[in-house]
């Protein structure tokens, strides 16, 4: 097949892995900064080009889009999807997974246990909004934000207060979420391909955070997730329409809370710590679902 990786850098390890696992497997790989993409959005023959030429079809692309550049980078990922090529994560999926009030709402409404979250737009609500998650500690997080930054533990009400109105002053969107303390810094990250959890890793934070994420700092091992865990992981994936996701999950004392949803999930911790090639089963996945030469004739 031939399979279009959309990244910035081709150097990272995550694509690099991939680009591996799909060769490995007879493929021709391409690796395309989704920003050097153009196209012409035309209804009779959509096309695509790139730094001056043309592209072919491809039968698959798989979407490694950082959350910086969501917007350009879901429409590009849009275009492929119209000229027929089989997206390892839909871009319509990936919007949803990147807002987190909208991914909250989703699986609330499919009955998935969550933290207790608020969100207000109204400065003159900040005190009845932590009210209604429980009041302090609490944890404020940006709706958009990635790797642990833009999420602050509050201690008290009054830390609470002025984090929300100093995120507020700087227009950034927030929700307030009850803060889960028995989870005492660990998260459970459930990495999902098509219809299984494929490998999952419980992540530490390093001493004097409550924020598990390997980038700031923390700390993997493997994971024994419960058939509760896995269940609840395969179905934050598919109300999120994801085919690959990330899903943390937080032990709490009234079950496993799901945290968030990634949709572009780093396979570099995951992978090393499991030894499990995550990569290769990716591309297993494509080459069950993908149908390769399938073009679609848009008005034709
Ligand atoms: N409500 C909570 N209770 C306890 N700990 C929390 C809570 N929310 C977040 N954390 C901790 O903070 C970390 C970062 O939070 P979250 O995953 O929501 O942010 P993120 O910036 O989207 O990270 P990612 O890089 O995984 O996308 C979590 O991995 C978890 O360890
Ligand atoms: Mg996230
Ligand atoms: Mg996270």
């Amino acid at each position: 097949m031939k399979i279009a990786v959309l990244s910035r850098d081709g150097t990272l390890w995550s694509c690099k892995r991939l680009r591996e696992a799909a060769m490995r497997r007879g493929h021709f790989v391409e690796i395309l900064d989704p920003l050097s993409c153009y196209m012409n959005i035309n209804p009779l023959s959509p096309s695509m080009h790139y730094k001056g030429r043309k592209l072919p079809h491809y039968d698959a692309v798989i979407p490694r889009i950082g959350s910086a550049i969501t917007f350009y980078g879901t429409a590009v990922l849009r275009q492929f999807e119209m000229m027929g090529s089989y997206p390892l994560n839909e871009s319509v999926a990936i919007t949803r997974a990147r807002d987190k009030l909208r991914s909250l709402q989703l699986m609330a409404r499919q009955g998935i246990d969550l933290p207790v979250t608020g969100i207000a737009h109204s400065p003159d609500d900040t005190s009845d909004l932590i009210e209604m998650v429980g009041g302090a500690p609490l944890v404020v997080k940006l709706v958009e934000g990635t790797q642990g930054i833009g999420v602050v533990l509050a201690e008290t009400r009054q830390a609470a207060e002025s984090v929300i109105d100093a995120f507020r002053g700087l227009n950034a969107h927030i929700l307030v979420q009850e803060y889960i303390k028995e989870a005492k810094g660990r998260d459970v990250r459930c990495l999902v391909v098509g219809d299984r959890v494929v490998a999952a890793i419980e992540r530490q934070a390093k001493e004097g955070d409550f924020r598990s994420n390997l980038h700031r700092g923390g700390v993997a091992r493997v994971a024994d997730i419960t058939p509760r865990e896995r269940e609840i992981a395969l179905r934050a994936a598919s109300t999120m329409g994801l085919d690959v996701a990330g899903v943390d999950i937080l032990r709490s004392d009234r079950g496993p809370l799901v945290m968030e949803v990634n949709a572009s999930p780093g396979l570099e911790g995951i992978e090393n710590t499991t030894g499990i090639d995550i990569a290769t089963l990716m591309i297993q996945w494509i080459e069950k679902n993908a149908r390769p030469g399938f073009c679609l004739k848009i008005g034709g």
